[in-house]
């Protein structure tokens, strides 16, 4: 994402989109991480209360995708920590969108991806091995599928179902 063409620009352009190929997360998510900017193609996880899929998505490349993860707004649980927001700036992916917890805040500040979530809480998840990857999810009410590509930074988050820049 170049520095004169922001989320604003994109909504300009497509407020008027009824397709629902252009979509925006609604202003509920915080920012965790050290990178305000950032953007790419999605991989989707559906969890709850569970990161194991998320530990397992981090822990393979990301070639510059963002992952997003629909926890189902658990506030209970923390799906992304220090170690997994670590893995994830090593390994490539520009950020992780979490509809859900986070935990090692002052550790997630400090890595160079975007992190976007609703709070943060210390408690982990248990690793059960449960959830989906791929499938199409609803982050707050709002469709978010698999190869859609998302934009972030300081105004909000928007998705689309094609590259847009
Ligand atoms: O492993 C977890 O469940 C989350 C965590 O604490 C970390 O990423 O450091």
């Amino acid at each position: 994402m170049t520095s004169s063409l922001v989320t604003c620009d994109l909504c300009d352009a497509h407020k008027g989109d009824v397709s629902g190929q252009f979509r925006v997360l609604l202003p509920v998510f915080r920012d965790f991480g050290a990178v305000r900017r950032f953007s790419g193609p999605v991989v989707t996880i559906k969890c709850f209360e569970d990161n194991s899929l998320v530990k397992a998505a981090v822990d393979s490349a990301g070639d510059g995708r963002v992952l997003v993860v629909d926890g189902g707004g658990s506030l209970r649980r923390a799906l992304l920590g220090g170690n997994l927001g670590a893995a994830a700036a090593k390994n490539g992916w520009a950020g992780v969108v979490i509809d859900g917890c986070v935990r090692d805040v002052t550790e997630l500040a400090a890595h160079r991806i975007g992190i976007r979530a609703l709070a943060a809480i210390p408690l982990p998840t248990e690793k059960r091995g449960e959830g989906q990857r791929d499938a199409a999810v609803q982050l707050q009410g709002v469709w978010v599928r698999p190869g859609d590509w998302l934009y972030a930074d300081e105004d909000g988050i928007v998705v689309s179902a094609a590259p847009l820049i």
